[in-house]
């Protein structure tokens, strides 16, 4: 994987620009935490840097999560590999899915605490259920960058433990918008705090404390 840059970076809404100019660049092996108010900017920012290096596999968890509702964890799951099957594949496993993709899927959703919930449809579970489901989808897509927009904001402690660490296990390179300090310090190598659309921290997290960050809120 090639570095990943931004250059003179601009995000606008109608006429209304939201974020940047701003110059970011993620060095391969690195996790960077977004933080910052409600409206600062972040998922601007995340869907810029998928716009711009989609070609490059990265891995987009939304903070409105994407699942099919009418579909089986499992199914939502499988999505992340979609692109990398014929499509007769996976018409097939639509009706029938095949035993090694239950056979990859079903650890997954046991690290997540989700495994008796793989045949239910995602649209009777929980919004934390919901949660784990997307998140299993990204670990299960495995691409070189993971972009993640508050990815553990509905799970309680433990759980965002849990979900932190598979995420992070599975993608050595990921920018994460992060509600949670203290996760984000413990998780993340390097912090960029988005103020009004524009970088106004950027730091790595060995040098910062959660109390360093409230001058973002
Ligand atoms: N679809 C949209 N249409 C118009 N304005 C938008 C849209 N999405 C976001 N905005 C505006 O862009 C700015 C940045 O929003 P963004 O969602 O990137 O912030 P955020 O930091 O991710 O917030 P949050 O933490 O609440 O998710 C905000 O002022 C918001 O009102």
């Amino acid at each position: 994987m090639s570095q990943l840059a931004l250059r003179d970076a601009t995000a606008s809404y109608g006429d209304r620009a939201v974020l940047g100019p701003l110059d970011l660049t993620l060095v391969p092996g690195e996790r960077v935490a977004l933080v910052g108010k409600s409206g600062a900017g972040k998922s601007t920012l995340l869907g810029l840097m998928h716009d711009r290096w989609r070609q490059q596999g990265v891995a987009l968890l939304p903070q409105e999560l994407g699942l099919v509702p009418t579909l089986t964890v499992f199914h939502n799951v499988f999505i992340g590999r979609l692109h990398t099957h014929p499509g007769w594949y996976n018409l097939i496993t639509l009706a029938r899915p095949f035993r090694r993709d239950v056979e990859a899927v079903t650890p997954l959703l046991a690290r997540l605490g989700i495994a008796d919930k793989c045949w239910s449809p995602a649209g009777e579970l929980s919004g934390g259920q919901r949660q784990r489901v997307a998140a299993g989808r990204a670990l299960f897509q495995a691409g070189a960058v993971l972009l993640a927009d508050e990815p553990v904001s509905a799970l309680d402690g433990p759980q965002a433990e849990t979900v932190m660490a598979a995420l992070t296990e599975a993608y050595p390179t990921a920018v994460l918008a992060m509600h949670d300090l203290d996760l984000a310090l413990r998780f993340c190598d390097r912090v960029i705090g988005i103020s009004d659309g524009t970088i106004a921290i950027d730091q790595p997290s060995l040098r910062l404390s959660a109390g360093d960050l409230l001058a973002l809120y």
